[in-house]
């Protein structure tokens, strides 16, 4: 099956894309080598590179230019200050490496995408932790809204809130068809408000009265759901949402980079600049909510409830 989706890749970039970018003078180094393969043989990996830190694991194919990120913080890969930060020294990695043009992003354990951010960051800490770890979700949002990469996210489990904001940062999202799993900015529920850059992203891709209805009820959506509001691009089985990414992700990278880049800049600096020019009232405002004791009791009632869901 990879290397099926290889040939496609390669048959996409050998049509009326790679004439663009012929024409445009800009075909990379990955896409020249492309160009040379025959096409009846499928592309040999021949440079494949892996990182892998404490909760991600990351690989590189630097033939086909795309580089998988995994998250994998068990159980639920909940957003840590660790994840965030290795998530972001990561892809400020993959963003300097110049054949790596595509990134899709996944989780090493399947049923979870993400639980969201790691909600015990979020209580019984000092001001200064909570303050280092609002600067952390903000890094990581403002890097991955705006990576010069394709990213495409294969969600392939739950993803609530923060993981929902992961998945809209990106591209395109896929997501496997699995009624158990759901998606969505489910914020209000634990008695916390999504400040205004995750409402900000996720009326960007489905709209503000569909915005204002899904935050307020804290929805949860289920693929089938989330596929009809637009929260996710395609639903496909679970077992095919690999393959798909790497599908779509040919597509996208039969466009001229620059002529893309250029494009999803004009179309998100505006949102991003919301938050550059207010990034520490943001985390003020953050600091001094999280504090209150009303949330902090409302976090410690939710944590508790999700222990005894269990029991
Ligand atoms: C005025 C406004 C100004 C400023 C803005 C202010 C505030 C905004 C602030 C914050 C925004 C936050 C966004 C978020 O991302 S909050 C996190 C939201 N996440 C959730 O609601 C998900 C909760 N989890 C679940 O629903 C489920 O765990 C699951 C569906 C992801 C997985 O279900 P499972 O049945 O497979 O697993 P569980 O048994 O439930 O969980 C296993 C284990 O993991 C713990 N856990 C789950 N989620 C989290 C989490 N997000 N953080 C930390 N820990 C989590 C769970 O408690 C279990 O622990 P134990 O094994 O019992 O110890």
């Amino acid at each position: 099956m990879a290397l099926r989706v290889v040939s496609v890749l390669k048959r996409r970039l050998g049509g009326p894309g790679q004439k663009l970018l012929r024409s445009g003078n800009l075909l990379s180094a990955t896409q020249h080598r492309w160009e040379k393969m025959p096409s009846s043989v499928g592309f040999p990996v021949t440079s494949r590179r892996s990182f892998s830190k404490t909760a991600l694991i990351v690989d590189v194919d630097h033939n086909l230019g795309i580089a998988t990120m995994k998250m994998n913080n068990p159980p639920v890969n909940s957003l840590s200050l660790e994840l965030l930060t290795n998530f972001v020294i990561d892809l400020e990695k993959l963003e300097n490496e110049k054949r790596c043009r595509g990134l899709i992003i996944t989780s090493a354990s399947p049923k979870i995408f993400s639980a969201g951010l790691d909600i015990t960051e979020m209580y019984g800490k000092s001001s200064a932790h909570y303050a280092e770890f609002w600067k952390a979700v903000q890094e990581l949002w403002l890097k991955l809204y705006m990576s010069n990469m394709v990213v495409i996210a294969a969600i392939n489990g739950s993803s609530p809130a923060g993981g929902c904001l992961i998945s809209l940062a990106g591209d395109y999202r896929i997501m496997a068809d699995n009624p158990k799993y759901t998606i969505g900015l489910n914020e209000t529920l634990l008695g916390i408000v999504a400040p205004f850059w995750f409402k900000d992203t996720l009326v960007n891709t489905i709209g503000n009265r569909a915005s204002e209805h899904a935050l307020q009820l804290g929805l949860l959506f289920s693929p089938t759901d989330a596929l009809r509001v637009g929260i996710v691009d395609q639903v496909v089985p679970e077992d095919k949402v690999q393959d798909t990414a790497l599908n779509v992700m040919s597509r996208w990278l039969s466009i001229p980079d620059h002529a893309r880049q250029l494009t999803k800049t004009m179309m998100r600096k505006p949102t991003v600049d919301r938050l550059l020019k207010q990034r520490e009232a943001d985390i003020k405002n953050f600091v001094s909510f999280i504090s209150r004791d009303s949330i902090q009791k409302s976090l410690h009632m939710y944590m508790k409830h999700l222990k005894e869901r269990k029991e």
